[in-house]
């Protein structure tokens, strides 16, 4: 897994949705453009498959940090779904990967006559509901039970509020990052020491996931710090392109900024994220700008003389877009940095010659465990609580030794058992929640329950039986092939 993630996931990932007309060899995936409309049950009658348990869509407007890539955003579709496959074991064939195409604002898309989406100008908000309308319908009607995730939309809100009460629906850029950075602060902030009442919060980028991240952050002081939800929202500080988001800036603000907008600026607007820190002394500094190298050395070293343990996540992706590097962390904190990136970074080895590894905070922990439990509980809908859940129990799934160890995520070789405990959790809380529907798993206890969840986990490496007794000839040339002898298969 830990090869083989940075070339089917991020980074690699990325650079495939780039050039993914030049690319292209297969379709993979399901298209869906504007031209379709109110035809979209009928396009979705050509997908192969009879079943199909989850799908992700993306429209392509922003992938990773790299913005607008039109329909060659379904690389990312492609693969999320083949991380469900790795990490929590949904059959492949149960997955289906979709790109909507409303369009794309990328000129050099729109000039490049290899581009295979639709030659115009991306359509607004308007367009897109009604679409998403069509579509959430359609695939309920072919597939009642299936899971749809949301995936790089520019900008989500709205059609997460408006879906997921009516759909089993989440959306993993504010949800599951959300919860997968929540479970790297639970462990990172009690490293530190400081109660969740004395920590002070500064976001680089208050899109879909920084504001879901501190949403959800946010949840875990007023549980865990006993405050109240003022006292909590009082903690952060956002900052976008425009400075420090405040209710007298002068622009209009979205929608979704206005829980965490100041009012306690004094009139003062602070531009620059220096001017932030030096207002905020934060102990915490999330990176979701897509601003690649925005955490240089005076930022770092500015939150080395804040506190004894400064948490700093770089989260944007993929590599060439994170706010700083693992290396420039450790080095300019003076190696006391709790540290967590969007991608991943190599090991660094300190001046007293330990190796240390850096947390990789991606929402592939979570967004494979949060299907999956939602699969198994059956569950209708997909609430708070099973997201809230996600984060708890990933952040209790380390091992004794990856804490002494230093570490704030497991490994990601483990990746499978921690998507099961993340499934348990998930479970769980639906069935608090009175969403789960499976009888089979009624009054199961959680030992019993983890098995059942990993027994339903797709195995690539299991010998389908049926080949094997209709098909022996296909089994001596694979052995063959494989030099390894028939017993051992
Ligand atoms: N680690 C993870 O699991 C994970 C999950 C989701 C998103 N991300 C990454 O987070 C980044 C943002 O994603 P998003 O969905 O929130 O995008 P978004 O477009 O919704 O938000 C980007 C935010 O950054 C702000 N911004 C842009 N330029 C800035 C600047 N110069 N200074 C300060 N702020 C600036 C924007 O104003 C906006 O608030 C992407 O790079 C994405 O890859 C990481
Ligand atoms: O795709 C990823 O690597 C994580 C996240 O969903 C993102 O948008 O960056
Ligand atoms: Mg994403």
């Amino acid at each position: 897994m830990k090869d083989i993630t940075p070339l089917v996931y991020t980074p690699v990932v990325g650079e495939a949705c780039e050039k993914w007309s030049h690319i292209f060899s297969e379709p993979e995936g399901l298209y869906l453009p504007w031209k379709e409309r109110g035809n979209l049950a009928e396009t979705i009658k050509n997908w192969p498959e009879k079943e199909v348990d989850i799908c992700v869509v993306t429209d392509g407007s922003r992938i990773l940090g790299l913005g607008d890539l039109g329909v060659g955003g379904i690389g990312i579709s492609i693969g999320k779904l083949a991380l469900y496959t790795a990490c929590a074991g949904i059959h492949p064939t149960k997955t289906l990967p979709i790109v909507i195409d409303l369009g794309t604002d990328n000129e050099r898309l729109l000039n490049d006559e290899l581009y295979l989406g639709t030659r115009m100008k991306r359509l607004g908000e308007k367009d897109m509901m009604k679409f998403l309308d069509e579509m959430m319908a359609a695939l309920k009607a072919r597939w009642p039970s299936i899971i749809i995730q949301f995936e790089d939309f520019k900008n989500p809100f709205p059609s997460l509020a408006k879906y997921q009460n009516m759909y089993t629906c989440f959306n993993d850029d504010i949800q599951g990052t959300g919860a997968v950075v929540l479970a790297g602060v639970i462990n990172a902030v009690r490293n530190t020491g400081i109660a969740p009442k004395d920590q002070r919060l500064v976001f680089l980028g208050a899109g879909s996931a920084g504001v879901g991240v501190a949403r959800q952050i946010m949840e875990m002081f007023k549980k865990e710090g006993n405050l109240s939800e003022d006292e909590a929202r009082k903690l952060f500080y956002l900052v976008d392109s425009k400075g420090l988001v405040t209710n007298d800036r002068g622009d209009k603000l979205q929608e979704h900024k206005l829980i965490f907008s100041r009012s306690d600026n004094n009139g003062q607007q602070y531009k620059s994220l220096e001017d932030v820190l030096d207002y905020v002394k934060p102990t915490i500094l999330m990176g979701l700008s897509t601003i690649g190298g925005a955490f240089h050395e005076g930022i770092i070293r500015k939150m080395a003389s804040y506190s004894e343990r400064p948490i700093i996540f770089p989260l944007s992706n993929p590599v060439s877009k994170s706010e700083c590097t693992f290396e420039e962390a450790m080095k300019f904190t003076d190696e006391k940095v709790l540290f967590a990136s969007g991608s991943p970074f190599p090991t660094y080895e300190a001046k007293d010659g330990k190796l240390h590894e850096p947390g990789q905070g991606n929402n592939m922990y979570v967004f494979p465990g949060i299907g999956m439990g939602t699969i198994i509980s059956q569950a209708s809908l997909i609430n708070q609580d099973m997201i809230y859940a996600s984060a708890e129990y990933l952040a209790s799934s380390l091992t004794q030794e990856e804490r002494d160890d230093g570490l704030i995520y497991p490994r990601i070789n483990r990746i499978r058992d921690v998507s099961a405990r993340v499934a348990l959790g998930v479970v769980r809380a639906a069935e608090r929640n009175h969403l789960a529907r499976n009888p089979e798993i009624v009054g199961m206890d959680d030992d019993t329950l983890v098995e059942y969840i990993k027994g339903k986990m797709y195995d690539p490496t299991a010998v389908p039986t049926e080949v094997e007794e209709t098909d022996p000839g296909m089994w001596n040339w694979l052995t063959s092939k494989l030099s390894l002898p028939w017993s051992k298969l």
